[in-house]
């Protein structure tokens, strides 16, 4: 048994790894009998572990190990160290394997999923994009071949056919989203034979932290073609003239935009006189409020870009351009209208669901990543998952260097270029993390001007960003890249190809540079790991200023210091403040997730009474059986005219509409309700109070309601002239199109949890 296992056994609060770290030596001792084995005998071996159910015992999961040990050295030339092999038990028990980048985190749970899947499970491995989804599955392979079980994987191109052939595999691969939009599609579904996600089993999450943590509260989203948004141009120009400060106030987190009294004078006065506080038209002040928001608060080249007259969204955790997203309608015109760019089609909301409440779906879920400790709470909280910690293979000597604190992001900037180009001279690999795409672009500009040529990852596609992302370690390469691009890609020291190896471990190997702190310790941790992989040389630096965001925003102080000639602060009481900050920015995401998890809660409660009739209806023809009873006479008479397999058919088609119907009607009125609570001026009152006091009413009675408004569709049925009965002209119409997006950072909602938070903090200051 490797050294550095014994080491590492228990961190506390996490799973004792003492139960897997003992059967290692028998795993290593199977070794010699079945490299003797032939191709064909070995995965015999495999197939016979598919006798028993889960979970493995001691005996079957040294086998297991010690037989995926041999197929990987074959089928992929890759022997798994003991290391991945504690991952693999961790994960076959339900756990988050918390491994560092580069330790061979895809092959770990290849294997596990192997476990599972021998054992009958079906087993979705979800990656964080099509990109990864598509090159692990290919990837690991071989690997299953040899263990006898089946691989596919799921991309934004896949057809509904290929979809459902490739769900039915033992072991799919897909996109966290690609997953979710199918679910809403399937809920959707008119026949059973649509549906294309079978019932979920285990969920096994590469890159866990980022999907169950940092997305966890973003909701996927279906929508159907509806009327257009109108573009406020009026407002958008009415705003365009109002004064920062003399107008309008910004909140120090720079969520929220709020008129002063001037400003509602001036803007009353442009709109001719109207009363924004009217109670007879409480239309404008909405408008008014939208139309400051994406004046304000969204910032090209920030929050969005317009490329082709077209406003594209920023993902501002990947920093990448959403090409799916958009923001709720009636911001997204808002923009458009600011920008003046045309308004793209509307739809409406059909129905979403959160990334969290996708996951908790699966009886069984475990994962992967390089950082889940500093979140094991929320996991335990939110998911009932516990992380294991797995010691790395070699030891990491990578150098974490302290932070270089500046007064002003000029001298930050200043100092951190001044560095890139004293260690590009001897040719060490640099890579600089930036917090989003246009402090990329005007950092790399910057390094142009200084005769420091660089290249930028900025908003490409998944897989060119890997491409390039892959040659960071290059000799004298220096890349930018905000903090997720790239990210499941190796960087090799010396490239990819690893020529130029030995010249770039000598200069020190990768020097991985932040450009300012993240939000959350995690982030900074996952910029740093791009250094130091698997015992390779490397070393980590931040360069942080008084005016970052992170900073400027979170600390309590920011005055009172005393700088070098060069803007450096190295009083390590101030160093140790951009520490706070940033605990304190993670405390409030935590609010924030805590809060989402709340009011989906309530939501998830209600769309599940809709799903389980839903599924009455599709399994049961339950609409035919309540339709004979609330329409006899027209049931009876159209079952003699049509038969009765015709007539199960349309009752089924306008039971579902009136089901989806009034589904699509109860989530608008939700999410009017939400942003309302935002929009109006909510006072001291707890808004999720006043949220639940008005959603739980509204859904008394949904199902009966459906099944009235059906019985009246159905009571007017005819039989078309090719004989069979024409929903449609009764109005059961499905939507001409549908497309899926995701709300990132829904703007309403993180001002209003915001809001939440400052509440909150008041009454804790006050008492
Ligand atoms: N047992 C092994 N022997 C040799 N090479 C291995 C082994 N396991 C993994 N590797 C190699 O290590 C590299 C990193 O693997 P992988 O990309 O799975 O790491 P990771 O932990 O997922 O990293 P990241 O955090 O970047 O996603 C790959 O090039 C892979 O081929």
């Amino acid at each position: 048994m490797a050294e550095s296992v014994r080491r590492l056994l228990g961190k506390p609060g996490a799973v004792d790894l003492r139960p897997y770290t003992k059967l290692l030596e028998s795993i290593e001792a199977r070794e010699p009998e079945l490299r003797e084995l032939t191709d064909a005998e070995l995965s015999e071996k495999a197939i016979e572990l598919g006798n028993a159910e889960l979970p493995y015992e001691s005996t079957d999961l040294v086998e297991l190990c010690a037989t995926g040990r041999e197929a990987a050295r074959r089928a992929l030339g890759e022997r798994p160290f003991d290391v991945q092999l504690l991952g693999v038990m961790a994960l076959l028990d339900g756990h988050i394997a918390e491994m560092a980048t580069g330790e061979g985190k895809t092959l770990s749970g290849a294997l596990a999923a192997a476990g599972f899947a021998l054992r009958g499970k079906r087993v979705h491995i979800l990656s964080v994009n099509d990109y990864l989804a598509r090159r692990d599955a290919e990837w690991m392979r071989p690997l299953y071949e040899f263990m006898g079980v089946t691989v596919s994987w799921i991309g934004e191109e896949s057809t509904r056919e290929e979809r459902k052939t490739a769900y039915g595999a033992e072991i799919a691969y897909a996109s966290v989203s690609e997953l979710g939009f199918d679910v809403l599609r399937d809920r959707m579904a008119t026949h059973e034979d649509e549906r294309v996600v079978p019932e979920p089993e285990i969920a096994l999450i590469d890159e866990a932290d980022s999907v169950l943590v940092d997305e966890a509260r973003v909701p996927l989203v279906l929508a159907g073609a509806a009327e257009s948004t109108e573009a406020d141009l009026e407002m958008a120009e009415i705003v365009r003239t109002l004064k920062p400060g003399a107008h309008y106030e910004v909140d120090e987190e720079g969520r929220n935009v709020q008129l002063t009294d001037a400003g509602i004078d001036a803007v009353e006065e442009k709109l001719g006189d109207v009363d924004l506080y009217d109670e007879n038209d409480t239309s404008v002040l909405p408008r008014v409020n939208l139309a400051l928001h994406a004046h304000v608060l969204l910032q090209r080249d920030v929050h969005y870009v317009v490329r082709d007259g077209v406003v594209r969204l920023i993902n501002e955790s990947r920093g990448r351009i959403a090409l799916l997203q958009r923001w709720p309608d009636g911001l997204q015109a808002a923009v458009e209208a600011k920008e003046r760019v045309d308004v793209s089609e509307t739809g409406e909301v059909l129905d979403s669901i959160t990334v969290q409440s996708l996951v908790v779906r699966y009886p069984t879920r475990c994962g992967m990543t390089g950082t889940a400790m500093a979140v094991a709470d929320q996991l335990r909280e939110f998911y009932e998952l516990e992380v294991a910690v797995i010691p790395p293979n070699k030891p990491n000597i990578r150098v974490d260097e302290k932070n270089r604190l500046y007064a002003t992001r000029e001298e930050k900037e200043d100092a951190l270029v001044a560095e890139v180009a004293s260690v590009h001279e001897s040719g060490r690999p640099i890579l600089i993390g930036t917090q989003d795409v246009s402090e990329s672009e005007l950092l790399a500009k910057r390094l142009a001007e200084e005769g420091l040529e660089c290249v930028v990852l900025n908003a490409k596609n998944d897989a060119d960003e890997a491409a390039i992302i892959a040659e960071a370690g290059t000799y004298g390469a220096i890349t930018v890249s905000t903090q997720m691009a790239g990210r499941g890609t190796d960087i090799r020291l010396g490239g990819s190809e690893m020529g130029d190896r030995d010249r770039v471990v000598e200069a020190g190997g990768l020097y991985v540079m932040g450009f300012g702190r993240y939000p959350s310790s995690r982030l900074d941790d996952q910029l740093r790991g791009r250094a130091g992989r698997q015992g390779d040389p490397g070393s980590s630096i931040f360069f942080v200023s008084l005016d970052d965001d992170l900073v400027a925003n979170h600390a309590p102080e920011t005055r009172g210091y005393t700088a070098e000639a060069d803007g450096e602060i190295t009083d390590p009481a101030w160093r140790g403040m951009v520490d706070h900050a940033q605990r304190v920015a993670e405390s409030q995401i935590l609010d924030i997730h805590r809060n989402t998890w709340r009011y989906n809660q309530l939501i998830d409660v209600q769309r599940s009474v809709v799903l389980e009739q839903r599924e009455e209806v599709l399994r049961n023809e339950l609409g035919d059986r309540q339709l004979a009873v609330d329409c006899a006479a027209t049931h009876a008479e159209l079952v003699e005219e049509v038969g009765a397999e015709e007539v199960a058919r349309a009752a089924r088609l306008v039971t579902l509409y009136y089901l989806d119907r009034g589904w699509t009607e109860h989530n608008a009125f939700l999410a009017e309700l939400r942003e309302g609570i935002h929009l109006r001026f909510l006072g001291r009152r707890d808004p999720l109070d006043e949220f639940n006091r008005d959603a739980v009413p509204a859904f008394k009675g949904f199902l009966d309601e459906a099944r009235v408004r059906a019985a009246e569709a159905f009571s007017e049925l005819e039989v078309g002239e090719d004989g069979n009965i024409d929903v449609t002209s009764v109005g059961v119409k499905r939507p001409s199109m549908t497309w899926t997006y995701m709300v990132h950072d829904h703007p309403f909602s993180s001002a209003l949890e915001n809001m939440v938070g400052k509440l909150k903090g008041r009454a804790r200051a006050g008492g």
